[in-house]
């Protein structure tokens, strides 16, 4: 009788990712074994409600109600946590790596928050953790940076790392639909996580940079300390004055390195982006990534960044690195630890031991952090309103390029689109902060900021 060589893989999880690692698995079956060298089998399923009606029928003997039976049952070499959340998934990783194993991670959140820890857990006691699936979904962006461009530093990597809010700001580009149905449709489609408010507060973007500052920079750095700014409060008229000026709009996470200074910035907001910038018509569920390294020039990724199917494809790239692991005992992957965030710097992040010895790599202060803005204030339709607007910027250095007016609908009121030269964020702050206090400003005005880069 021949020996059975299958390698054995536990879901934790079953839901729009989890199903899709299952189904995939399931298609692409004799393919995998074929260019793995070894059948894989999903041995054990966690699921939070065995008795559930599921479209996808599973063998009853797969089913566990504990993820952390999976995480420690001696004959799965590899465990997929595709469940979500910072605190179960956390102990489930943990438990997983201390046993040695191989973990398979979709969970960027996790990543941002304990990423020092897992990573430290994993050296400690010769686990791994893989996560390709976390940032970017189907397009292998972490595999880029650490493999494909180890020869590179980056000085600069912008683009689009939330398919929710860009599907739903390519629909209030295209149709005009309420926020609201759009977001449920993108929920529909099994893009927004399980707290979409992560996705439209631009948080699950931030953990996606982080992810990637990481892996650039070798330092973790917690959204508490990057600008992080949603797409709740822009409008379709937003996108019309940005047609106007030859923009487009988009989610844009942003880290930028100056090598001269040794600081690091990282920002997620809504951008304007001129129309020739190839990213700016990346629209729906994609996502889109340029990296600029100082040994190849600039490179562009594009792909869909959500969805069941294309996370599957992520995740199963990640299950095959790590058959090619457990068949070799090599692990290609680099160590991204480089230099850690200075004591005063750091909050929630920190590199765990195995750092190389700390080098002088700082977070940018608000002071050098600069481009160009876009505001817009409903303001009274009166004389002397502009003047006065035009004068608290002044006084913060910050100068006008252009004044775009159009009527709102009090006839009383006035929609006013500014753009400005370039300034910077403390400035531009400061005079945010004085603006939305007259009382010829209605409501809170809206900044935005206008990217063009260098590419
Ligand atoms: N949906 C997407 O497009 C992408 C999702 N991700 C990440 O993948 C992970 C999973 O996301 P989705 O599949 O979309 O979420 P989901 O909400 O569809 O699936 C999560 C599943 O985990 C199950 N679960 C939660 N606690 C459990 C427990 N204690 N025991 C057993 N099962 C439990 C839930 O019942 C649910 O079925 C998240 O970390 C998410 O951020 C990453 C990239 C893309
Ligand atoms: N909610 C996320 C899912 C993938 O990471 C997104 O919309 O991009
Ligand atoms: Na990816």
């Amino acid at each position: 009788m021949s020996k059975d060589t299958s390698i054995n893989i536990g879901l934790c999880g079953f839901g729009t990712v989890g199903q899709g690692v299952w189904k995939h698995l399931e298609q692409n079956r004799a393919e995998l074994a074929a260019r793995l060298g070894a059948p894989l089998r999903i041995a054990a399923i966690a699921v939070r409600d065995p008795q559930r009606k599921r479209a996808v029928k599973l063998p009853p003997k797969l089913l566990r109600e504990d993820p952390l039976e999976i995480a420690t049952a001696p004959d799965i070499p590899i465990v997929c946590e595709l469940m979500g959340g910072t605190d179960l998934a956390h102990r489930v990783t943990l438990a997983a790596l201390r046993a040695g194993k191989i973990v398979v991670s979709a969970n960027k959140a996790l990543i941002c928050e304990h990423g020092a820890e897992i990573f430290a857990t994993a050296r400690k006691h010769g686990g791994h953790f893989f996560f390709e699936a976390s940032v970017a979904g189907g397009i292998p962006i972490i595999k880029a940076l650490r493999e494909g461009l180890v020869a590179n530093r980056f000085p600069q990597i912008y683009g689009i790392l939330n398919g929710t809010c860009n599907y739903i700001l390519t629909q209030m580009e295209e149709r005009d639909a309420p926020y609201a149905e759009i977001l449920s449709e993108a929920k529909a489609m099994g893009y927004a996580e399980a707290d979409e408010s992560l996705d439209v507060g631009g948080w699950d973007a931030a953990h996606k940079a982080a992810v990637l500052a990481w892996l650039a920079h070798g330092l973790w750095v917690p959204p508490s300390r990057m600008i992080v700014e949603g797409i709740e409060r822009v409008t379709p008229a937003d996108f019309k004055n940005a047609a106007t000026l030859g923009y487009s709009i988009k989610l844009l996470a942003i880290i930028t390195r100056d090598f001269a200074s040794n600081e690091v910035s990282v920002k997620v907001h809504p951008a304007l982006l001129p129309d020739h910038d190839v990213i700016a018509s990346v629209n729906g569920v994609y996502n889109a990534i340029s990296v600029t390294g100082d040994v190849v020039g600039t490179t562009l990724y594009i792909g869909k960044g959500a969805g069941q199917d294309a996370t599957a494809s992520a995740v199963i790239s990640d299950i095959a690195d790590a058959v090619a692991l457990l068949r070799s005992g090599k692990c290609v992957h680099l160590n991204s630890e480089v230099a850690p965030l200075p004591a005063e710097q750091a909050s929630a992040g920190k590199s765990g031991e195995g750092s190389v010895a700390a080098s002088a790599v700082t977070l940018a202060p608000l002071e050098r952090i600069h481009g160009r803005y876009y505001l817009r204030l409903t303001v009274r339709d009166e004389p002397g309103v502009l003047a006065h607007i035009a004068s608290i910027m002044a006084q913060h250095a910050v100068s006008i390029a252009s004044v775009l007016q159009t009527p709102s609908e009090d006839p009383e009121m006035a929609s006013l689109v500014l753009t400005t030269h370039d300034a910077n964020e403390r400035a531009m702050r400061d005079t945010l902060h004085e603006l939305s206090r007259l009382k010829v400003v209605n409501g809170a005005p809206l900044l935005l900021r206008i990217c063009e880069f260098n590419t």
